[in-house]
Parts: C-alpha cells; structure tokens; sequence
C-alpha cells in the first residue's frame, strides 16, 4: 500500500505523521511544491520510526510526481489556510487553480487512487476534482464531515462533563461557519439522546461552538488548525486501507440522495476498500431538511464560482 499526500504544511504534515504512525501503508511520499520542504519533514518524520515503532517508509519529494506513481490512496491538502477573520469560502480564488493542477498531476500517476480533498473551500474543491478528473464518484471524498463531528463531541463532552469517547454525532451539510448541520437530536450518550442531559440551550450553544469550531482555533492560533484534521485524514485513510466499512459524514457527490443533485455535500457515507460505497439516508425532520437545502443553495452559489474563473 502506497499513500500520497499532497502538501507538507501544517495538515498534510501531521496526516503523514498519523498515518505512519498508524502502520496504514509501506510507503508515505509527502509532496510539496516548496523546495526542500517534504524532503526535510519526511525524514524528520522517519526518524522517529523507532520511537513511535512504525515501519512505514516516509519518501519527501519536491513536485516530482513520478515518486507518487501507483499510490491507491491520495490526500489533498495543498493550497492557502484563511486566516483570522477569514471564510473558507474566501480562498477559492486560490485553491481551485491549485486543487485542479494537483488532481491532474496525480491522475498521470495513479489512475486508480481513491482521492480525499482536504483543501478549502472543501465541498466546491471536491466537486471540481469530480468534475475535472472524470472519475467514479466513489473515489472521490471530500474530508470535512468527521473532523466537524470531532468536534461536535468534543464541545458535547465539555458541557455534559463525559468522555467524548461515549458521545456518537454526526455533522453534516457544507464544512462552512455558516453551512454545517450539527445534528444534535440525533446525538447520543452510549445510545441516551443527549437532550435527556442538556437543555435546549446548551445543545443550540454546542452547536453554535461547533460550526465556527474552526474559525475559533484560527483566531487563537493565528492561521487555521491542523492536529484534528491531521488526524481526521488519517482515520477516514484507515477505513479505506483496512475497509472497515465504518460511517463518516463525507463530502461526495449527490445525485438525487437527500433531495440534492450535481453537489459535493457532507452526507453519512459507509467508507471501504472502494472509497465511499453507500449512502445512508438519515430520516430528517421537516426543519432539519429545510436547514440542508439551505446549506446546499450555499455550496452550489460557490461552485458557480468555479465557472467564471
Ligand atoms: N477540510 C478540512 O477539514 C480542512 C481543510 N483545511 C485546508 O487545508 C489546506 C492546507 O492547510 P494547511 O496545511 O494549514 O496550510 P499550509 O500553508 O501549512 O500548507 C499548505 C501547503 O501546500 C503547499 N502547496 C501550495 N501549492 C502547491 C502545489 N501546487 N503543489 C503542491 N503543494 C502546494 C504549500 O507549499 C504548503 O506547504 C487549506 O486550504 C486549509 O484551509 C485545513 C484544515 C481542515
Ligand atoms: O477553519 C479552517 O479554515 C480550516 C478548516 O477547514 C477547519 O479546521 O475546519
């Protein structure tokens, strides 16, 4: 098993780090387009193999995608973070050119690679990779969905004072401050809604926290965050690699499922050896599916973008 991941900044770096250090494949190349820069962090990297007990080969290389020939995993994480006061939505102007270059590269060199789109605005670039590469829509994954539900049960565990490792909840809808769908009548404690512990505010304020989620850290850290979506990567790449046929909110493309059609959008999806291989359609109540076709009216203003640049 041979995984790229394209970027060595802040969140390809520790997604290779969570990756090797998972025994996910033989093989990371870490590819940048900056000189040096995934050289010097792979072997960084590998160096703390008899540290961390891994055995995974960390390869860097500076945009030669001959390295990246035959990888059956491929993540992109390329392109500019916002910064504070930013939306995601801000660095499509960037990204798209960025994001389209890249896929291509890596199509000369691994035809059968399932591809997973870190880069933002997610959803928009999941959905030009679709388009751009002409590949079967279960290759294509847009990562989103699982860090936001990380994060989800992180601030649920902070206010109901419980492991975060009890908490089930999903985040689905755009991977946007203002699109997400925290879904917090489905949410539970080891089975028990978790209304039957948190008032109706509580709940609204942790889903508030949830959706700008990453705008806070931005704010606190200068530029965007990357030691959860490192590892929110690492552990979609592990369903995959392992085919444990778990289910994630992931962005991928609609056609027709919950209402929506020609759309990358966070929808619960079984991910396994074949990428994402089903969709699981959530019964929704009237408010909950009227707060979905809001986010995807959002999303398809920004994919629009895509088409004047
Ligand atoms: N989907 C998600 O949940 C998340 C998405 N992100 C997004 O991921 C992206 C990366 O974030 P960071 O790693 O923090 O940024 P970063 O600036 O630390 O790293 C980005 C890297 O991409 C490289 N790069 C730029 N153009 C390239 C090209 N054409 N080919 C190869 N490499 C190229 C840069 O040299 C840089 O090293 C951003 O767009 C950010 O918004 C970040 C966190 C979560
Ligand atoms: O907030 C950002 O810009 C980066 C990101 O997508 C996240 O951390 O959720």
């Amino acid at each position: 098993m041979k995984i790229t991941v394209v970027g060595a900044g802040a969140v390809g770096a520790t997604c290779a780090d969570n990756i090797a250090r998972r025994q996910l494949a033989q093989e990371v190349v870490l590819l940048d387009i900056k000189e040096g820069l995934s050289e010097g962090k792979a072997l960084d990297m590998f160096q703390t193999a008899t540290l961390n007990g891994f055995d995974t080969k960390i390869t860097g290389s500076t945009n030669d995608y001959e390295k990246t020939k035959g990888s059956e995993v491929v993540v992109i994480t390329s392109g500019i973070p916002r910064k504070p006061g930013m939306t995601r939505e801000e660095l499509i102007g960037i990204n798209a050119g960025i994001v389209k270059g890249v896929a291509e590269n890596i199509l000369k060199y691994s035809p059968k690679a399932i591809i997973i789109i870190v880069s933002n605005p997610m959803d928009t670039m999941t959905y030009l990779a679709f388009k751009e590469l002409g590949l079967p829509k279960k290759r294509i994954i847009g990562m989103g969905g699982i860090l936001d539900s990380a994060r989800f049960k992180t601030y649920l565990s902070m206010a109901m004072n419980v492991s975060p490792n009890d908490l089930h909840g999903m985040v689905i809808g755009g991977h946007g401050d203002t699109t997400m769908i925290p879904l917090t009548r489905l949410a539970t404690y080891n089975g028990i809604p978790v209304s039957r512990f948190l008032s109706e505010e509580k709940l609204q304020q942790v889903a508030a926290d949830t959706m700008v989620g990453g705008a806070t850290l931005t704010k606190l850290i200068g530029t965007s965050a990357w030691y959860a979506p490192g590892a929110a990567v690492a552990t979609l790449v592990e369903s995959i690699v392992r085919d444990q046929k778990r289910i994630f909110p992931c962005s991928v493309y609609l056609n027709g499922e919950y209402g929506q059609k020609d759309i990358c959008l966070g929808v619960p999806v079984v991910i396994g050896a074949g990428g994402w291989e089903k969709i699981i359609s959530l019964r929704l109540s009237e408010a909950e599916k009227a707060t979905f076709a809001k986010s995807a009216d959002a999303v398809r203003t920004m994919n629009n973008v895509l088409s004047t640049m």
